[in-house]
């Protein structure tokens, strides 16, 4: 499905964060978001993913129009098509990985056993299979990252955000964590839209658009 943002502006007190907006991501497309610090990068990302509701301007997901859907209606926007991966690892800090992974499935009412199976396997994958019983305070950085990568594509979303993903890791960390994303991205199909402020992570995606003052440069 299409991500589409099509003249999107919003303001918070006296600054426009987005003055008119517009990108779009196709089906199962990686896109890269960079610009100067204060361009609207990550304010972009949260009306995209529907955390943020625009003050003009659309936001269509395939052909339906999500930006004036209501609260509830969003939630489970956020929850059925898309997934996060937050610069620091927003994983819930009394659940053990394994816990984090299954929980979207397990928000959606997915069976119990394909749940598991499907949270063990990808937790597999992405070799974090072993500290899969730890928290997320007990893992290093990247392996806890990489839970959340496992976390934010385990349900099969359309889209998954990613706002300087590897911001917090040191490059080899960084780079196990970018594998992860765009390969496990690439092999189901999701589009990926990720923050980055570094050429070296923006070169993971298939594309990158620039913002500058709140607006896609050409
Ligand atoms: N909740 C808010 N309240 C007030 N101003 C905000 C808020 N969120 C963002 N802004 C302002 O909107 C502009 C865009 O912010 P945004 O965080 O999107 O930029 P960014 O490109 O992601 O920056 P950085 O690279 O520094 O993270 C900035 O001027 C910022 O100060």
């Amino acid at each position: 499905m299409t991500l589409l943002a099509r003249e999107v502006g919003i303001r918070f007190g006296a600054t426009d964060a987005l003055r008119g907006a517009d990108i779009e991501i196709g089906e199962g497309e990686l896109v890269a978001v960079m610009g100067p610090s204060g361009s609207g990068k990550s304010t972009l990302l949260h009306v995209l993913a529907g955390i943020l509701r625009p003050d003009r301007g659309e936001i269509r997901l395939g052909d339906r129009r999500i930006d004036n859907l209501a609260d509830g209606a969003r939630s489970s926007l956020r929850l059925t098509s898309f997934g996060f991966v937050l610069q620091f690892g927003d994983l819930v800090p009394e659940l053990s990985l394994r816990e984090n992974v299954e929980l979207p499935l397990r928000l959606l009412k997915v069976r119990r056993s394909e749940t598991r199976a499907r949270a063990a396997a990808l937790l597999r994958e992405l070799e974090v299979e072993e500290f899969a019983d730890r928290r997320p305070g007990e893992v290093s950085g990247g392996q806890a990252q990489r839970a959340a990568v496992a976390r934010a594509l385990v349900h099969r979303p359309a889209v998954v955000f990613a706002d300087e993903p590897t911001g917090a890791l040191d490059s080899v960390a960084g780079e196990l964590v970018l594998d992860a994303l765009t390969g496990l991205a690439r092999q189901q199909g999701s589009a990926v839209v990720m923050v980055t402020h570094e050429a070296r992570v923006a070169a993971y995606a298939d594309r990158t658009v620039f913002l500058r003052d709140g607006q896609v440069a050409a």
